[in-house]
Formats: structure tokens, C-alpha cells, sequence
């Protein structure tokens, strides 16, 4: 079994770009922790292959708009010539965080409609490894995002269940929203458990809590965690070598995380989903053709019910002089745009998931419908200032 070696790690703060200096200067740790994790014994290879280690699949879980996706991009972006494929699954039938990573990933599969724990069972967890491992793909690592509602456990389970031989369990990373963390947990007490199966907890936005509350929840995560070493970061900077640097696995690094009951219980594949924190979420799409008008989807996004903790997705306004790409998010309170270029032959239209408890499906898209516009080119771009105002860094 592999997984995640940190257990050499104290906590530590990421840098700037949060590669591998800020591991070695800033606090005192294991060696392991610079290095890092994963690998197996060399197993046969398949036709015309020579025998090589097993595949790591790392887990990528946290709440809703944690930032696993933006973790994700700083893996692949930042992965010197480490051959990364990613499953990426999102709760909504539109997959935005698919969109995001798509053009920088090595292979990609992309799952939306549900949690991957409970729309894919062992066999189908295999399909896709089997997808990721086919011949010429030759990938160093897997990284499965789960959706922001999964369960970890499950996550777990079917990673281990899986009968591929090419791959092997390379841990859990636990992405925590270190602003909305509190909150979350008021509202939702089994996140604490959910911590519990990390090896590898990643506190992040931190840039946008005091160094005082910073230092409470690095307290608080990595008590939760049982000692798991926590990693507090801006923006998902991690060091990609913490997870996909490949040296052999002591023969006694074992899983820790589930009892023989959870490992043996394939009925529980399917069983207490209810108990899930997906069970009572709903998702909303919403797609539009038109423009959106900056000034009416503004005054939508300032007047987000309650109940709707997640937003995200691509938005066209076509304003003169900001034909360009949006990207909109929202956790909780927190709003952010960025701008980007639309990729050859993209279409020019808005695409949004919104995620919630509680939603009137209807009454959202009734909102949302009446923020098109017909006309961008009329559109004053003096609208545009303020949906500028939440463009992030
Ligand atoms: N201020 C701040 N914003 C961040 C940080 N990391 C991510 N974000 C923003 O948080 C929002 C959500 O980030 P994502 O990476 O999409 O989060 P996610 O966990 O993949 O979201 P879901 O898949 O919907 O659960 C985006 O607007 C990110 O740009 C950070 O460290 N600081």
C-alpha cells in the first residue's frame, strides 16, 4: 500500500510560489516531507513495457470552493515534466472545474452529475484507471478531484477496491477553505470526520484570514486530522514534489485510514448516501446564448439567496472592450472574476452551476434569464467597473 509519506512533517507555510524552498526554510521537518511519498514495488509491465513502479492516484478532496481545482492547476503547471492525469468530477451536469484544467493536463477524464463516490462503483473506478493506464498513456501520477460534496471514505474505498495493477493508492489531500472553514463546519459537523482520512492537510486562502486565526486553524485542522501535517497556502501552492516524487515505499507503510469493515463492506458502495453531505445539495445550471448584462448579473450576484454557497462558470458579456472571458466564482461570501481568452473555437456564451441548499431551481433561472442582453454592443462598458472590482490576482 502507498500513500502519502509524511509523517517526518510539521506544518508548513508555502511560499510565494510554493515550491520546494519554503519546506526546507521555513520550518523544521522530516525528510520525507521535501521528498515525499508514493511508489510501489516494480510489478510486470504490460506489452512491449518494461517493468516499472505502480502509478500513484492521489485523492483530491475538500469542501466546496476550497480550492482544489486551482491546487490542481498549480500541479500541473508546476510539475517539471511529471506526467499527470486527472479524473476531475463536478456536482453539476456542467463541468466547470474540466474547463479549467482542460489544455494543461497529460490525459483527463471528466465526470459531472454526481459524486464520483456514489455514481461509480468499484468496477467502474477501474474503467476509468484502466482508461488512464492504457498503453502510451505513461503517466508518473493520477490525481482524482473529487467534487466538493464527496465523501472521502467512498473516495477512498474505491481507489483501493480497485483491481488495475498498475496503480496503487497514493493518499489523501484534504483541501480546507481556511476563511469559510468555520462556518462550514457549524453548518455541516461532519466535515471534522472528513479530515480524519487526509494525509496530507492543505489549509488554504490564508491570504484571506489574520496570522492569529491562521495559527488557530492550523491548531484546529491538524488536531482534527489526528497529526497529519498541514500545509497552509495561498492559492493551492503546494510543492508538487509533496506528492509525486517516486522512491521506493517502506515495506511496512500500511493504510491507515479505513477499518477492515469499511474495506470489506462492498454493499456499502451504495448504502447511507443519505448521510452524505451531496444529499442535501441541489445544483442549478444555467446556460445562455446571449450576453449577459454586467450591471443585472451583478446586482444577481450581490443578492445570492442564503442558501446558495457555491457559483461558478464562464460568463460572456460581449460590452465593447470586454469581449474576453470571465470566469466567476463564489464560495459562501467571497466573489472573485478572472479573465482569460476564449480558446479557438469556444463559444462565446455563459455557462453557470450554482450549488446550494434549499434552491429555487426556477426562481434563479428566471433571475439569471433576465440578466441577458441582446444588445452588448449598446451596453455602456462603464458597466463593466463593477465586476472589474472582483477581478482577483
Ligand atoms: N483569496 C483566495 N482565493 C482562492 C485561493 N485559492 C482558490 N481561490 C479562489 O476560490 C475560488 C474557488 O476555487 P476552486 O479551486 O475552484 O475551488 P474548488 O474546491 O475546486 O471548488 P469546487 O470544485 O466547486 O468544490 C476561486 O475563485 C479561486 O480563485 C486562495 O488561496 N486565496
Amino acid at each position: 500500500m502507498r500513500r502519502l509519506r509524511l509523517d517526518g512533517c510539521r506544518t508548513v507555510r508555502a511560499g510565494p510560489d510554493g515550491l520546494s524552498a519554503p519546506c526546507r526554510d521555513l520550518v523544521t521537518i522530516g525528510a520525507e516531507c521535501a521528498s515525499a511519498i508514493t511508489t510501489g514495488a516494480a510489478i510486470a509491465g504490460r506489452s512491449g513495457r518494461v517493468a516499472r513502479q505502480r502509478i500513484p492516484v492521489v485523492l483530491v478532496a475538500g469542501f466546496l470552493g476550497s480550492g482544489k481545482t486551482t491546487l490542481l492547476n498549480h500541479l500541473l503547471t508546476n510539475s517539471s515534466g511529471t506526467r499527470i492525469g486527472v479524473v476531475v468530477n463536478d456536482f453539476g451536469s456542467i463541468n466547470i472545474d474540466a474547463l479549467a484544467v482542460a489544455g494543461q493536463v497529460d490525459s483527463s477524464i471528466s465526470l459531472q452529475n454526481g459524486c464520483l463516490c456514489c455514481t461509480v462503483d468499484a468496477r467502474g473506478m477501474d474503467a476509468l484507471l484502466d482508461r488512464l493506464t492504457r498503453p502510451g498513456t505513461d503517466l508518473d501520477a493520477i490525481v482524482v478531484e473529487a467534487s466538493g460534496l464527496a465523501e472521502p471514505k467512498e473516495m477512498i474505498r474505491l481507489i483501493l477496491a480497485a483491481s488495475n495493477e498498475h496503480v496503487s493508492y497514493g493518499g489523501l489531500v484534504d483541501v480546507v477553505d481556511a476563511a469559510e472553514f468555520e462556518n462550514t463546519r457549524l453548518a455541516h459537523p461532519d466535515i471534522d470526520r472528513h479530515l480524519a482520512y487526509a494525509d496530507l492537510v492543505v489549509l488554504n486562502k490564508i491570504d484571506r484570514i489574520d496570522e492569529q486565526s491562521t495559527a488557530t486553524l492550523i491548531e484546529t485542522v491538524g488536531r482534527l486530522s489526528g497529526g497529519r501535517p498541514v500545509l497552509a497556502t495561498e492559492r493551492g501552492r503546494i510543492d508538487p514534489g509533496l506528492l509525486f516524487d517516486q522512491r521506493p515505499a517502506p515495506a511496512e507503510d500500511i493504510a491507515r485510514q479505513l477499518s477492515f469493515d469499511d474495506l470489506r463492506s462492498e454493499h456499502s458502495e451504495h448504502d447511507d448516501h443519505d448521510g452524505h453531505l451531496h444529499s442535501t445539495y441541489d445544483s442549478v445550471e444555467f446556460r445562455c446564448s446571449q450576453a449577459l448584462h454586467p450591471r443585472r448579473l451583478m446586482r444577481f450576484l450581490d443578492n445570492r439567496p442564503p442558501g446558495l454557497f457555491r457559483l461558478k462558470g464562464v460568463v460572456y458579456f460581449g460590452v465593447p472592450g470586454h469581449t474576453h472571458k470571465f470566469t466567476v466564482h463564489t464560495v459562501g461570501g467571497f466573489l472573485e472574476v478572472r479573465e482569460s481568452r476564449w480558446a479557438e473555437g469556444e463559444p462565446r456564451e455563459t455557462q453557470l452551476v450554482l450549488i446550494g441548499t434549499g434552491l429555487d431551481r426556477e426562481a434563479l433561472l428566471t433571475e439569471l434569464n433576465a440578466c441577458a442582453e441582446a444588445d452588448p454592443d449598446s451596453v455602456d462598458p462603464q458597466s463593466m467597473l463593477r465586476i472589474l472590482r472582483h477581478v482577483g490576482p
